[in-house]
């Protein structure tokens, strides 16, 4: 797993082995040993070159081997090893040199790198910190400040700009093993000493404790909850102030700790589920690796509203010619200006010429005649898009494809009116579509395979996280996303205001409470559904609206917010107050409390103190259970599949894998009980009452995550 090779008469070349990345597995680390201990016994050997087989140095430890009981020998002694080696040690950086891997380049005594590489300590992304001496080194390399940045948020960093940082000596034009080897050659015979950062005194800067202090601030506020990026923090701190060896105590305290912390385990899991999610398959047992996709180079974006322009984008972005369609000649100029604006931002952030060439705007269907596929994003309406559908088929070609950007519609009501039901797929973006990651791919009743794997294929060009889902009322997301909201309203009729709900999410690690959200997104857009779904209508009591629709509870309250033209931040009114329409500052409203007040009085409810805990209890298990309902119906492929919807879609804490991880790390027997109580005390909401799949689990012993999918498959018959 590392191979040993003498070249240039007087260089051991050490070549990593493990592919894809040349992760530090047991077997990695026992090679790069063994080769190290060969090399500094050779008499011939006068200096070592480290490099990673398929120009790939190192993507950092082997994250599958966290899980188990690790064995082979350990990275840290590894290092020191390399580190107070008697011949110079050059490490030859391609491609990436992550984690474990730019520790173990950080111990030799001399980095390179080639233009292409980028490099990083993304750790703290894992739960975790660079614990194989990249907590103590880094600081001694670069200065407290910037390795407190690097550190704390795991961003990569461009070979050249690792060159103005301090982290390597060179970037090589070409080959940067051919460039290690010519600097190792001539730094042979050269004092080691000043190489080895262990033996360095941290870059000297003023106010140490205050900058620690202050980046102790930044990640709390950042990341809510989550321990990694605070232990960083610690660790740099102990850079700053202690001697190497004691520093290196305190990182692998920390270490401990956050190793054995569910939010690593939480992390990780989230980190293999993102990937996995790519490796898609339909119930009929058509997947990622036995499909061909279509190649997609030019494309069609009806509609430039909000969704529309972000597609736009991000399709042109990616290199791929978009022709951009409005029905109205001023939403057209506006559409166009909008678009163009955002590009050349873009362009500027990145010091390139935006790619305007590769846009068209038109009033005229007919210029979509060459597309290979054409997204469809205008108004939520589905009279609207059936006739969208309807004219597409009169002028496109007979095989390009047709995608919705729905959020929600029934896909096979739109492929039905169209002469291409196998070509009708549902690409879901979330807004804004040019910033968020995810992607739902919604493959309905007569979706070809090949039109999912293109779809799929097209989300991940426009670098989207991508997960198929099945076809049915909000998909995956907002299915899921509804029967949260309702919990969150009820629990405000029930005693609960806007600000304890948020706060208590916010703490649970959301990034913004349910009704900042909502306020966020415009509360309109739910009363437009509510009214198409029949849930509003006429015969509704405009005084005292009931609170019982469709044979189960119902909530009010958001509709008669927007009968007073709270719409949220757009109308500078909503769940909460803001300065003027458009601002983003929420304030608490004692028009709303007194809103609140008077409605449970309407209505004869006490209201009674809600905790935190149930406020999370009924939010987060309510998801879970409607994610349980999902697998059974197999809208989803697999638990990792739904929590990645809510890590990239819905701001679910990442430190907490996704709702249904979450439900696995509290135990299922405990979200089934939690449930039962609930629905025992709200016999009204049947989203409560537990579904057929979880109590099953329960029964069989509440099997691991990892496992539930086999489990399902067997399951199924049963159910
Ligand atoms: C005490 C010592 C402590 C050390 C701490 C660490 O080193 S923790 C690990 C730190 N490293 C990372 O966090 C890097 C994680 N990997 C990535 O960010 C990316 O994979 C990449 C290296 C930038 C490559 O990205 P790309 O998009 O090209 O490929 P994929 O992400 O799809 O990955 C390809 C497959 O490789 C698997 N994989 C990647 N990194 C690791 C790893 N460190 N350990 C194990 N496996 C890894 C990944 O899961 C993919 O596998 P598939 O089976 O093909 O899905």
């Amino acid at each position: 797993m590392a191979r040993y090779a003498r070249v240039k008469g007087s260089i051991a070349l050490i070549t990593l082995t493990n592919p894809p990345v040349n992760a530090l597995s047991a077997a990695v680390r026992r090679g790069i040993m063994e080769s190290v201990s060969r090399a500094l016994k050779d008499e011939q050997v006068k200096a070592v070159v480290f490099c990673g087989e398929n120009e790939k140095f190192c993507g950092g430890a082997d994250i599958k081997e966290f899980s188990g009981s690790m064995s082979g020998p350990p990275l840290v002694p590894l290092i020191h090893s390399i580190e107070a080696g008697e011949k110079p040690m050059v490490a030859a950086i391609e491609g990436v040199a992550l984690g474990g891997g730019l520790e173990l380049a950080l111990g030799c005594h001399y980095r390179v790198a080639n233009t292409k590489a980028c490099l990083g300590l993304p750790e703290v992304t894992l739960g975790l910190l660079p614990a194989a001496g990249g907590t103590q080194r880094l600081p001694r390399l670069i200065g407290i400040p910037a390795a407190l940045e690097l550190i704390t948020t795991g961003r990569h960093v461009s070979a050249q700009e690792a060159l103005q940082l301090g982290i390597v000596d060179q970037v090589a034009q070409g080959s940067a093993v051919q460039a290690a080897m010519e600097l190792a050659l001539s730094v042979i015979g050269q004092p080691l000493n000043p190489r080895r950062l262990s033996l360095r005194a941290p870059v000297w800067a003023p106010d140490v404790d205050g900058v620690c202090d202050a980046a102790l601030a930044q990640v709390k506020q950042r990341s809510r909850g989550a321990m990694a990026p605070v232990a960083c923090v610690q660790a740099v701190r102990a850079a700053a102030m202690l001697p190497y060896s004691k520093g290196m105590e305190r990182e692998r305290q920390l270490m401990d700790t956050l190793f054995r912390s569910g939010q690593a385990q939480a992390m990780q899991y989230a980190f293999f589920a993102q990937r996995n999610a790519g490796k898609w398959s339909l119930p009929n047992g058509s997947q990622w690796n036995n499909t061909r996709a279509r190649d997609v180079q030019r494309a069609g974006v009806i509609g430039l509203g909000t969704m529309g322009r972000g597609i736009a984008v991000s399709l042109v972005k990616a290199g791929i010619s978009v022709v951009a369609i409005e029905t109205d000649a001023k939403q057209l100029e506006s559409g166009k200006k909008a678009v163009t604006a955002m590009l050349q931002r873009d362009a500027q952030r990145r010091g390139v010429s935006p790619p305007l060439h590769l846009l068209t705007f038109t009033l005229s269907f007919h210029q979509l005649r060459d597309v290979d596929l054409v997204i469809e994003a205008v108004f939520e309406d589905m009279n609207l898009k059936k006739r969208v559908f309807s004219d597409l088929c009169k002028v496109l070609r007979a095989n390009s494809l047709i995608c919705t950007n729905t959020s929600g519609l029934n896909v096979d009501e739109l492929a039905a009116v169209t002469d291409r039901q196998p070509l009708v797929v549902g690409m879901h973006f979330f807004a804004p579509a040019h910033v968020m990651k995810l992607l739902e791919v919604v493959y309905g009743a007569r979706s070809s395979p090949e039109a999912v794997a293109t779809a799929m294929a097209l989300g991940k060009r426009i670098e989207k996280v991508c997960v198929a889902v099945g076809n049915c009322s909000g998909f995956v997301g907002n299915r899921m996303l509804k029967l949260y909201l309702d919990q969150s309203v009820y629990m405000l009729e029930e005693g609960a205001t806007p600000e304890q709900v948020d706060q208590a999410l916010e703490e649970f690690g959301f990034a913004m409470g349910i009704f900042k959200v909502s306020d966020l997104s415009g509360l309109d857009v739910g009363w437009r559904v509510r009214k198409a779904s029949g849930l509003i209508g006429p015969d509704v009591d405009p005084v005292k609206p009931s609170r019982w629709r469709l044979g189960r509870r119902y909530c009010p309250l958001p509709d008669m917010l927007c009968q007073q033209g709270r719409f949220g931040q757009k109308t500078g009114r909503g769940w909460y107050l803001y300065d003027s329409p458009g601002s983003k500052e929420a304030k608490s409203d004692p028009e709303i409390q007194t809103f609140l007040e008077d409605y449970r009085r309407k209505y004869g409810i006490i209201p009674r103190r809600i905790t935190s805990q149930e406020v999370i209890e009924r939010c987060a298990f309510a998801l879970a259970n409607e994610g349980f309902r999902i697998l059974e119906d197999r809208i989803a492929a697999s638990p990792e599949d739904i929590d990645v919807i809510y890590l990239f879609g819905y701001g679910w804490p990442r430190h907490r894998g996704g709702p249904m991880f979450y439900a696995s790390q509290v135990g299922l027997s405990v979200v089934l009980e939690k449930l039962e109580h609930y629905h025992r005390i709200h016999p009204d909401v049947p989203s409560l009452e537990p579904s057929r799949l979880l109590r099953r689990l329960v029964a069989e012993g509440s099997p691991p995550i990892q496992q539930w999918k086999s489990h399902i498959k067997n399951l199924r018959s049963h159910l």
